[in-house]
């Protein structure tokens, strides 16, 4: 029994993401929340042919709450896109705030749930959770997720494209480390599944880099206006998911990489650090998952210069992120305290 919720379900992400974990047969109950048209997309897709019970809810009437209520993983697609010329840090005056009220929802009404952030900036929301969980005394590190899982996504389709074999593309394997957005995006591609041309260097290397760090903003650009990634995004989600479902029930050896805070597993996050060089809270590295959540953070491992140097120039846009993230919700408990700063 496997209860799955979707928040922001009506969306870009949040339909086809819906869509596909219907298709898990491992999903036996969908909860389907937003503040428009759940109602609609739950009757759609509870007449697929497959085991999970859908429900959609809105906001009137405890929807949150009941959505919620005994669910296993959630994942979070709520929030604003891109528009051309925009930042993902462009969207945390909005995003911010919708995530701090949906962790406080989780908190209450399902603590002991793996929640798997989308919404932008990722690096940001990511601590808002953690904080919101703290503050209502249930934070377990190990069952909070970033998902950087497209940017993994799209370095196995550009290095597949790179070595002129794009059905090889699902089993190219490249960590990619960091956060998720811009620079602070670390492909490891020495790393590689599928070893890169030994020439690949100098102008090419870093075009691949460039690549697979502002894959978003290509998206962004095709759809001109009309929003970010959305079905590639539901893909990776839903591979994500996937992931910490099997992991759960008692699959070995699942390795991702997620942007997770380092206290999930303090000695591979101290033997990071040592790594970074530098203490930040949260990182994506590769993560052993397990039935609690994470069960390790991996190092690293042997990197060339240059992603040191790309890790060296992620580290300080990181900690910023991080910091706005915990500011923002510390700010926002101390004006519920003292509604006159
Ligand atoms: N982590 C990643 O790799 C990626 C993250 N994203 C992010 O995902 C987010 C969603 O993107 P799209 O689906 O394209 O946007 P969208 O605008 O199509 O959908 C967002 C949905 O959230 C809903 N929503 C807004 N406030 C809500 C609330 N308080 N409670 C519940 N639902 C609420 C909206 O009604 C809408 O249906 C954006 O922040 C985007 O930047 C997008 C692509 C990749
Ligand atoms: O670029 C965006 O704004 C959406 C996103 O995070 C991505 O596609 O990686």
């Amino acid at each position: 029994m496997v209860k799955a919720v979707v928040l922001g379900a009506a969306g870009g992400i949040g339909q086809p993401l819906s869509l596909l974990l219907k298709t898990n047969p491992l999903i036996t109950e969908l909860g389907l929340f937003d503040i428009v048209n759940t109602p609609g997309v739950a009757a759609d897709l509870s007449h697929i042919d497959t085991p999970a019970v859908v429900v959609g809810r809105l906001p009137p009437n405890d929807g949150l709450k009941e959505v919620l209520t005994g669910a296993d993983i959630v994942v979070i697609p709520a929030g604003v896109p891109r528009k051309p010329g925009m930042t993902r840090d462009d969207l945390f005056k909005i995003n911010g705030g919708i995530v701090k009220d949906l962790a406080t929802g989780i908190a209450l009404s399902a603590p002991k749930a793996f929640v798997l952030v989308i919404s932008n900036p990722v690096n940001s929301t990511v601590p808002i959770v953690a904080e919101v969980f703290k503050k209502h005394g249930v934070y377990d590190p190990k069952r909070i997720f970033g998902v950087t899982t497209l940017d993994v996504v799209r370095a196995s389709t550009f290095v597949a494209e790179v070595l002129k074999t794009p059905s090889a593309a699902p089993n190219v394997v490249v960590p990619v480390v960091g956060g998720h957005s811009g620079v602070t995006i670390v492909p490891l591609l020495s790393q590689s599944s599928h070893p890169l041309p030994s020439d690949l260097s100098g102008e090419a290397y870093e075009t691949l880099v460039k690549r697979i760090q502002f894959g978003g903003d290509e998206v962004v650009k095709a759809k001109d206006g009309a929003g970010s990634a959305t079905l590639s995004m539901a893909y990776a989600g839903f591979e994500f998911a996937n992931k910490v479902i099997r992991a759960v029930k008692g699959e070995k050896g699942i390795v991702a990489p997620s942007f997770v805070a380092l206290a999930a597993d303090p000695a591979g996050g101290a033997a990071l650090s040592k790594e970074l060089g530098t203490e930040l809270e949260f990182f994506s590295s590769n993560i052993e998952l397990g039935p609690n959540g994470v069960l390790k953070i991996n190092p690293l491992g042997k990197i060339t210069e240059q992603e040191a140097a790309l890790v060296k120039a992620a580290v300080p846009e990181l900690a910023t992120n991080i910091e706005t993230g915990t500011k923002f919700v510390l700010q926002k408990y101390e004006e519920e305290k003292n509604p006159k700063l």
